[in-house]
């Protein structure tokens, strides 16, 4: 298996706060990697610890085959794109003058401007001033900055919090049309339909602590109960648990065509959230 992110036991404390708590996870080369947990829990620290902003107290961390004393290097920051709460622009220059200003920081060829300018949807708004945009057009500039040396692994912290959904609809399309380029991306977020539509798989985590990791698909089935719950036209609602003794009784229901709708449940992310962690993701 190619990983693009290995961490093993890492730990951050801060003072007496131990933020992180022997955390182990593998991100693969290619997907999309969601980390879930609510305010607090410490997606930030993992983060930053990731993207070299800060350093482990404990374990071993590897980012794109580089251990993390080497977070520092110009090859790593080449490497990555980071959208975070840090993440800044010149807010009286025009939405084309400061991706310029990043393609020059990052040795990017200058055509690359008009190319990312398409992919997060804003050419129209190439000669706006930063100042005059909408939160989710910031959003989408905040974007194209972090892509525009074209990373092969780009961070996102809670991107499309803040966002109404046409705006996080139309990151989550660009976010889609990057991976498929190849791109591996790292997203935190607590809002789980962004978590199950993008991700290939979710760690939860609490307190510091991964509590689970699988795909949305795998956890959605590991957590359901498989019980058939049936609506009948005449408005009943029945829970029939997946035994070999029910079957007559669904036989019987179909046969007599009483059954308006049966599904199996399917419990959300959030909800699987709650049972594993006893908390709201969204807190
Ligand atoms: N520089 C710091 N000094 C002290 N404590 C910190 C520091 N940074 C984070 N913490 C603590 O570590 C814990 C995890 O914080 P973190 O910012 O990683 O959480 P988060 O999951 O990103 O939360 P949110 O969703 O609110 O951004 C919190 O208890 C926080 O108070």
């Amino acid at each position: 298996m190619d990983n693009t992110i290995e961490v093993k036991g890492m730990r951050k404390v801060f003072g007496r706060k131990t933020a992180i708590e022997q955390v182990t996870f593998n991100v693969e080369k290619g997907e999309i990697f969601g980390l879930l947990g609510p305010s607090g829990s410490g997606k930030t620290t993992t983060i930053k610890i990731l993207t070299g902003e800060s350093t482990q107290t404990d374990g071993d961390v590897n980012v794109l085959g580089m251990d993390s004393t080497r977070f520092g290097s110009s090859d790593f920051k080449s490497k990555i794109g980071i959208l975070s709460d840090n993440s800044a622009l010149y807010e009286r220059l025009t939405v084309h003058d400061n991706l310029k200003l990043f393609c020059k920081l990052y040795n990017a060829p200058l055509k690359e401007v008009d190319v990312i300018l398409k992919e997060v949807n804003m050419e129209d708004e190439r000669t706006t001033t930063i100042s005059k945009l909408s939160k989710g057009m910031k959003q989408r500039v905040l974007l194209a900055k972090a892509l525009i040396h074209k990373p092969k692994l780009v961070f996102l912290d809670e991107p499309t919090s803040a966002l109404d959904p046409g705006n996080a609809a139309q990151i989550h399309r660009g976010l889609q049309k990057l991976n498929e380029a190849g791109t591996t991306i790292f997203i935190t977020t607590h809002n789980m339909e962004e978590a199950t539509e993008l991700c290939d798989r979710v760690a939860f985590l609490n307190n510091g602590r991964l509590q689970e990791l699988d795909s949305p698909g795998a956890l959605r089935y590991k957590y359901s109960t498989h019980a058939f719950h049936v609506e009948t036209f005449s408005g009943k609602r029945l829970v029939i648990d997946n035994e070999p003794e029910n079957a007559g009784q669904i036989k019987e229901l179909i046969e007599n065509g009483e059954i308006k709708a049966i599904n199996t449940d399917n419990p959300t992310l959030g909800q699987i959230f709650l049972k594993v962690t006893g908390k709201e993701l969204v807190s």
